[in-house]
């Protein structure tokens, strides 16, 4: 049982084109399981070579991949073909069209990853708008009997912002509103009989949408073409009539404009297309979230699907990327784009997992499932107290009789009994088979190194003869499951068929209202034992890579050590040759601490930062110095932990550690917390002269937070303050600035060494606290020494004599190189 959202989002990996298997690139997605991948995985291909012998692992010198780990609904791997995505992803949108939501299907990405092949398909493959409309027409047919059913369509395409009627080739067509929503001036819906009607319509319409080649695809689409099947349903007992829509929506590709080489007109497509392309992005954004106002209006596209999106309105994304280096950028950003849209997750997945994953993800499978059954058991718990006040209250208020209930109780139980028991063998013997592939797989990387290691050519031999048995009798039991699993397989299909049967029963039946309580108990059975069977596979997988971890760890400390023996020895008896020495001075950078491991941390910091924000949602109150109280809301409260943080590490925990070119300058979440400044990595004695000075007063001290944190930090740092007593005076009068702005800070500093000496009053604090600054430090009082002064110049004094430096911020601050 999954969580009921109304936006679901898929991602759909295509295999190399022509152009790519030309070129030299490697694979950057990693399908890891039905719902998630890895982006920019570590290659495996990776060569570099030690004495001659190749070695696994990768040259040191290249970048860090990103080895990003995304969740979707559903990730269709390359060996998925439309009719995959159609059953499990489209087919079920028929029905709830049926039942009277709207539905929409969009496809995102780059052009040439895949939006058309998946939409439209080709003859010997169609694509999901023909099976879909096919279902539909069908799912139709059944109902005829008691239901009418008018069915028209519409396709128009949104070029350059024009809406343009793609069956009829005319145009642009004007947008109005009315008390209906959005509506197309001109536009006649063409009523259509069958799914052959349709496909002829689609073809036309196909043939009057506006394409250009691009360097990525000869046929690039360069408009959002929006096919729609308009459905009015008529009750024939009641009368009742009721409109519903189903829309599908091919997008045009969402590729930067560089990497379309556009010019002229084409540049003003491109610019028009990520324009839709953003404010699309932002509605179903706003939606997920459950804001109220969505911003409809950003452009025709979202005008145009006002009624499709959002509301009742059942909303899938198929996000379309190729899996191919040459692709990087925009494979990105569609990744991104698409985990944006999905930021309501839906938890419950099966899961039999591919081998080679990172451990992380292991333990976060487990205890994501761990947490679901939990959940689980207490829903199933609140079913079963349910019935059986149900079944209480049975003879009496709601007319069941108990003694009618038991035979289906019976036979449900025994269906029920029977799909879990099948359902155990195959997820069971998929997890075996998953499981011995990852055991082959760490044996043979573990052969290899003791390949590279062994002197003994026999004892080498003899090794590898049982090595190579043991690999073999995995195959065998390896094969035997794999053989195993179609029969166990089609015995659960069987089941579920059954299942599916006995449910129709029940709706039938008289007692359907109790009846229905108590298979919803056993589908969360069925779910529970699913859990079990995830939760323990995983659980193997986990303790087979931390028994390999534990292996791999005592023989690589056995092995530095005599490495390092080694090394000494040849350097003591001077033959150490530079090749020698450079291997070992490799070795030593490779394991090196790195700044990947830093980033974990900050990942800690982003999980802290989400947990805080789960549970203070009220002002707190903090006692000011005078002993007031004083209501400061969280985000003073955060300024203060966050700026001991800084004050203890004196690192800057706000800058972010990779992949700042690659944010959305449209999300407002990224720019507060990655905003920096600029120029501030440089030490340089700034001219004396005011305007100068004031010009690095705006570079330095900016009114963003994080920056007032650092800058804090930064006064504080031992360069400027000598002697904790007087740091702690400072940074206890720079605290009680409930804002760090430049001036705030100016008089909380001014504030503290005016304690320092009485002679100044507080309104000639107040009023000149620059002046009061420089004089202070001119004078060079007792308690602030000598350091203190760097501030002034970092505030900017006027005083003649005071020096005039800043504070060198590249000591503190990592700032990202464009
Ligand atoms: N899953 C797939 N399997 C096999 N071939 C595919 C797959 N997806 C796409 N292709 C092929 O890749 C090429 C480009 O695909 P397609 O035209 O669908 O891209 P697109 O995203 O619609 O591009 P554009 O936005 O430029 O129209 C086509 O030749 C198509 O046949």
């Amino acid at each position: 049982m999954t969580e009921q959202t109304n936006i679901k989002v898929v991602v759909r990996v295509r295999p190399y084109n022509q152009r790519e298997r030309e070129h030299n690139q490697r694979c950057i997605i990693k399908v890891m399981d039905a719902s998630s991948l890895l982006f920019d995985p570590d290659e495996d291909d990776d060569e570099f070579f030690f004495q001659g012998a190749k070695q696994q692992y990768r040259d040191i010198s290249k970048r860090t991949n990103k080895k990003l780990t995304m969740e979707f609904d559903r990730v269709y791997d390359t060996d998925h073909n439309n009719e995959n995505m159609f059953m499990e992803c489209t087919a079920p949108l028929v029905d709830a069209v049926l039942d009277g939501y709207n539905c929409s299907v969009f496809v995102y990405g780059a052009t040439g990853a895949g939006k058309t092949f998946t939409m439209l398909g080709s003859e010997n493959c169609p694509g999901l708008t023909f099976l879909t409309m096919r279902d539909l027409f069908d799912k139709i047919q059944e109902q005829q009997e008691t239901r009418k059913f008018d069915v028209g369509v519409s396709y128009l395409e949104v070029y350059n912002e024009q809406v343009m009627n793609l069956l009829t080739k005319s145009g642009p067509l004007k947008l109005r509103e009315d008390a209906n929503g959005v509506v197309v001036s001109g536009l006649v819906l063409t009523p259509i009989d069958s799914a052959e009607d349709l496909l002829r319509m689609l073809t036309l319409g196909n043939s009057h949408r506006t394409q250009h080649p691009t360097d990525a695809n000869s046929e690039s689409s360069r408009s959002h073409a929006i096919f729609q099947v308009h459905i009015r349903i008529t009750d024939r007992k009641t009368g009742n009539k009721r409109s519903v829509k189903l829309s599908m929506i091919d997008l045009a590709g969402s590729e930067r404009a560089s990497s379309t080489k556009g010019l002229g007109m084409r540049f003003k497509e491109g610019a028009s297309i990520n324009k839709s392309l953003l404010a699309l992005g932002n509605c179903i954004n706003k939606l997920a979230d459950g804001l109220k106002h969505i911003p409809y209006r950003d452009s025709n596209l979202t005008r145009i699907l006002k009624d499709s999106l959002g509301g009742n309105c059942r909303t899938l994304m198929v996000a379309n990327v190729s899996m191919s280096s040459l692709t990087y950028e925009d494979t990105y950003n569609t990744l991104k784009y698409a985990s944006r849209a999905k930021k309501i997750r839906t938890v419950l997945r099966q899961n039999v997992l591919k081998s080679n994953m990172p451990k992380e993800f292991y333990v976060k499978k487990v205890n994501e499932l761990m947490a679901e059954q939990d959940r689980l058991l207490l829903y199933n718990k609140g079913l079963e107290a349910k019935l059986a006040q149900l079944e209480r209250s049975g003879g009496s208020d709601n007319g069941y009789d108990p003694q009618e209930l038991k035979p289906w109780y019976s036979k449900i139980d025994a269906v029920y009994a029977s799909v879990i028991k099948l359902q155990q063998c195959v997820i069971g013997i998929r997890s075996k088979v998953q499981s011995l592939s990852y055991r082959q797989t760490l044996k043979k990387d573990f052969e290899q190194l003791r390949k590279m290691l062994t002197l003994d050519q026999r004892l080498l031999q003899d090794d590898y003869m049982l090595f190579t048995n043991y690999l073999s009798a995995l195959n065998v039991r390896n094969q035997k499951y794999t053989d195993e699993l179609p029969r166990w397989r089609s015995k659960l299909e069987v089941a579920c068929i059954s299942l599916k049967k006995l449910k129709l029963e029940v709706k039938e039946s008289k007692h359907q209202h109790i009846l229905n309580l108590y298979i919803s108990n056993k589908d969360l059975e069925v779910q529970l034992s699913k859990q079990q069977i995830n939760s323990n596979h995983l659980t193997g997988i986990n303790n087979e890579q931390a028994e390999n971890a534990s292996l791999l760890r005592k023989s690589l400390s056995m092995a530095c050590e005599g490495l390092h023996q080694l090394y000494s020895r040849l350097e003591e008896t001077q033959k150490l040759t530079p090749e020698i020495q450079s291997v070992y001075e490799r070795l030593e950078r490779r394991m090196r601490f790195t700044e990947a491991e830093t980033a974990t941390l900050t990942q800690d910091t982003d999980l802290d930062t989400l947990l805080a924000e789960q549970h203070e949602p009220e002002p707190l109150t903090l006692a000011s110095s005078s002993g007031r109280k004083r209501k400061c809301d969280r985000r003073y409260t955060h300024t203060v932990s966050n700026s001991e943080f800084v004050l203890h590490l004196g690192v800057d925990s706000f800058e972010d550690t990779d992949s700042d070119s690659d944010l959305d300058p449209t999300d407002d979440s990224q720019q507060q917390m990655f905003k920096k400044p600029c120029n501030l990595n440089v030490t340089q004695v700034v001219p004396s002269n005011k305007s100068a000075q004031h010009k690095a007063l705006t570079a330095t001290v900016t009114k963003s937070r994080p920056i007032n944190h650092r800058m804090m930090s930064d006064m504080l740092s031992d360069q400027n303050v000598a002697g904790s007593a007087n740091k702690e005076k400072l940074k206890q009068a720079m605290l009680k600035s409930s804002k760090f702005t430049t001036q705030g800070l100016q008089r909380t500093c001014a504030a503290a060494i005016q304690k320092e000496n009485l002679k100044y009053t507080t309104n000639c604090v107040r009023k000149s606290p620059r002046a009061l600054i420089a004089k202070t430090l001119a004078g060079a009082t007792a308690t602030m020494r000598k350091p203190i002064s760097r501030l002034a110049g970092t505030i900017g004094s006027g005083a003649k004599d005071a020096p005039v430096v800043r504070i060198n911020r590249a000591a503190s601050f990592r700032v990202k190189k464009s």
